[in-house]
């Protein structure tokens, strides 16, 4: 059976609060999957019901096409990080993933085995409860590896983390996904997930908005603009809009352009004298995919329900 989450029509309401309103979606092998939306779209009520932690109203969520409890050896075929903090502070980290080992019927061997491949092999005998955030994400990463899984499944690993932590976990993540397994990994900053997720399902109100390819989502939003770099901006901006073009200023010396190929732009810039150092095919941001994504839906932007 091929590693996978699927959810299917899941619906959950606390109270007045309809959380899950029909989320559907799957994560497949191989690739990092970024669940993106605003606070309180759903992404966590999502993971606790793929993890048996909430049921749903109705809807159901599957592991490799088995449904949470009935997988047998759950560590060994999901692993998940859901709050960093949820750990026994007097307990050294070793100790943290040998008591969850042998809970599990792992082997010790294990702990040590993913305490290395966080880099965490030095701190293993210090206290968790000294941590810094991101020591506790790293020793929260090291439990869901443990039972050495094809599935996994991240809450908000980049929050609080410094830059280098970042840097650290994307690779990191994308190391595990090269490995063939299936990587869910929340944010709700689009940012965070540049250079790391190749598929995106982006979620709110409970609800899948879209569901993506990050190279697609990228090479729609990039689509027939060209980036300008000059020094002479402002005259840059008369002769291209005189040709036909949209030009928006993107920085101080660079300028983007759409609706004129880049051959006319460096054509009109030359025939008016107007110097420029570089012209090139626009490159989106993912950010700047998001917003082009959500641009109609305004009422989903500017969600904050909390
Ligand atoms: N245990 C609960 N009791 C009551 N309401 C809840 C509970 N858990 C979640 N909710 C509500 O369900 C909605 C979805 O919350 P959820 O935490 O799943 O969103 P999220 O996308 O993970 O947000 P965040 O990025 O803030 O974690 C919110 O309106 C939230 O207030």
């Amino acid at each position: 059976m091929e590693a996978t989450i699927e959810v299917a029509g899941l619906r959950k309401r606390f109270g007045a609060a309809q959380a899950l309103d029909g989320m559907t979606f799957t994560v497949r092998p191989g690739q990092v999957t970024g669940f993106v939306g605003p606070n309180g779209a759903g992404k966590s009520t999502t993971m606790r019901v793929v993890l048996g932690l909430d049921r749903a109203d109705s809807g159901h969520a599957l592991i490799s096409g088995t449904p949470y409890r009935g997988l047998r050896n759950p560590l060994s075929h999901v692993g998940a990080l859901l709050d960093a903090s949820a750990l026994q502070p007097g307990r050294t980290a070793r100790n943290h993933l040998l008591w969850l080992a042998h809970s599990q019927g792992l082997g010790g061997r294990r702990a040590d085995e993913v305490l290395r491949q966080v880099g965490l092999e030095e701190v293993a005998r210090r206290r968790a409860g000294g941590f810094s955030l991101g020591m506790r994400q790293r020793l929260g990463i090291a439990a869901a590896l443990l039972g050495d899984p094809p599935v996994l499944m991240l809450d908000e690993p980049f929050n609080g983390l410094d830059p280098e932590g970042i840097v650290w976990i994307r690779g990191f993540l994308r190391s595990l996904a090269r490995e063939g397994r299936a990587v869910l990994v929340s944010s709700h900053l689009m940012s965070e997930l540049q250079d790391t997720a190749d598929h995106l399902v982006v979620v709110g109100r409970g609800r899948v908005v879209a569901d993506t390819a990050v190279a697609d989502l990228l090479a729609t939003a990039a689509a027939g603009r060209v980036t300008l770099r000059t020094s002479a901006r402002a005259d840059a901006m008369t002769v291209l809009a005189r040709a036909g073009a949209t030009v928006a200023a993107t920085d101080r010396d660079v300028l983007t352009v759409s609706g004129l190929p880049a051959e006319r732009i460096v054509a009109s810039l030359s025939e008016h004298a107007v110097p420029f150092s570089e012209v090139s095919a626009h490159r989106a941001s993912l950010e700047e995919a998001y917003m082009e994504l959500t641009r109609d839906a305004v009422e989903f932007r500017s969600e904050d329900p909390r």
